[in-house]
Order: C-alpha cells, then structure tokens, then sequence
C-alpha cells in the first residue's frame, strides 16, 4: 500500500521563546527538523514525504536545507493558523487514493525507528496506530471548584506522534469544523466515528517544547553517539 508521511512544522515555537521557531534550532550541530525529516527517509524510503512549513518560511527553509547538505526529496506545503489547519492542508495536498499517512510534529526528532515501522503495519491493520506511552508519575485531576482528586494512573496514556491512518478515513474525518478538542488527529478521527488503536511509543520521543527539552534534546543525542 502507498505510503506517506505528514511532518507538521508550522508553528512559531512561542513556548520556547527563540529568537528563530524552534524546528530550525540546531541540537548536535543540526537542526531539529532536518533531523526528523531524515528520520523518515531512512525508515520509510519508499514513502512521499510532506514537510508542512509557514510559507514565509520556504526559502529560508531551502537555504538550511542546503546548509546542512540535506538532500532528502519531499514536498513543501503552506501550514495554518493551527496545527490542525496545518495537518489539513498537508492531507489535502495528497490526492484520494488507497494508502495509508504517518502523521508527526517535526519537532519529535527522536521517534523509535522501530515505532514509526509498526505504526503502519498496524495502521494497515486497525485502520490507525496512535503512539502512547504510560504515565510515571500519579495524577491528579483539579475539578471546577479548585480541589483536586487522584485518579487511577493505569486508565490513561500520554500521546504522541506518529499517528498513522489508512489515508482516505483521515482525509474524510479532516473535513469536519476545527473543534477546541482537535489537540492531535487521533481527536480528529475519532470525531469521524472511528476507533483509535493505541501502540507503545517510546519514552524519547519528546516533543521538543520549551528551553529545557533542549537541554534534554542535546543528552539524548549524545547517548544515541551522534
Ligand atoms: N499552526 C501550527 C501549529 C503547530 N504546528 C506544528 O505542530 C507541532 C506541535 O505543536 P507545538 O509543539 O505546539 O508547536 P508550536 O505551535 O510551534 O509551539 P508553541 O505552542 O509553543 O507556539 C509542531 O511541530 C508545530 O510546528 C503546525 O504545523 N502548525
Ligand atoms: C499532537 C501532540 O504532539 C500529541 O501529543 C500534541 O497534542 C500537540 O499539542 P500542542 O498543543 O500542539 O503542542
């Protein structure tokens, strides 16, 4: 089955608070994104790759792309307002067709190769695979009155990405209003009336976010030996 992948990457990175968005930021020498993309390529060669980008960021993109010898072939789409416009317009750029689509926030250059390899043999399977992981911590959930009660840890999931779908379910559930829920597109899909079937992410695929996950970002490179 034809496969592609959606690397979303239009954000500004206001959380993080640098002088350039956060994809660009280089961590061992080379920018987070490039990383990600290159990421991909080696896992899944055979697949069409999506970089959805600010559009006034495209030539920029082109000149670090050169920069850092990057020469991995892929498809640049305008991001939106939102990550869910963003996700949108990647998907509406893929003509219908069988197939099936891994979608993943440029900014999680850490992915399993392995996690990205199942999460489209199951997908293949289950119609989608949305990576997770178990929580370490206990929690706590605050109620509209401001106390809080501890709930059963074991009952939920952090997600992640990528979350993989068969391309024309994910296209079909896309065309649904954007909704305040809509954090990720397992939200979306499920909206669409679908099941969401879960696969173990892996605890390194963080979602580089604020100044310390760069910290962090740098440790992780360095154990890998790159
Ligand atoms: N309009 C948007 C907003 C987000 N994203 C992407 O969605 C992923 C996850 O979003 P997040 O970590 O929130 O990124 P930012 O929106 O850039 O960060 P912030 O919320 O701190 O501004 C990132 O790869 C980001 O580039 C996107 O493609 N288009
Ligand atoms: C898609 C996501 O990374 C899954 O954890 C997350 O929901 C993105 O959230 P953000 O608010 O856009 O950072």
């Amino acid at each position: 089955m034809k496969r592609f992948v959606i690397i979303v990457a239009g954000g500004n990175g206001s959380r993080m608070g640098a002088s350039i968005s956060k994809q660009y930021l280089e961590i061992g020498g080379r920018p987070v994104l490039i990383r990600t993309l290159e990421k991909f390529a080696t896992v899944v060669p055979d697949a069409h790759l999506l970089l959805v980008l600010p559009e006034r960021d495209f030539l920029f993109w082109e000149a670090l792309c050169a920069e850092h010898g990057s020469k991995v072939a892929h498809q640049v789409v305008a991001g939106g307002q939102s990550r869910f416009q963003s996700v949108r317009n990647g998907l509406r750029a893929i003509p219908p067709q069988e197939g099936l689509v891994a979608i993943h926030d440029g900014v999680r250059p850490f992915v399993a190769d392995e996690v990205i390899r199942k999460s489209f043999v199951e997908a293949e399977t289950h119609g989608s695979a949305v990576a997770v992981v178990s929580l370490k911590d206990s929690i706590r959930e605050i109620e509209d009155s401001g106390r809080s009660r501890a709930r059963e840890r074991q009952a939920f999931r952090l997600v992640q990405t990528p979350q993989t779908f068969r391309l024309e379910a994910i296209q079909a559930a896309f065309t649904a209003g954007e909704l305040a829920h809509f954090t990720d597109d397992a939200t979306v899909y499920e909206h669409s009336g679908k099941a969401v079937h879960l696969i173990a992410g892996n605890l390194e695929n963080i979602k580089i976010t604020t100044p310390e996950d760069m910290e962090f970002a740098a440790y992780l490179l360095a154990r890998e030996g790159n």
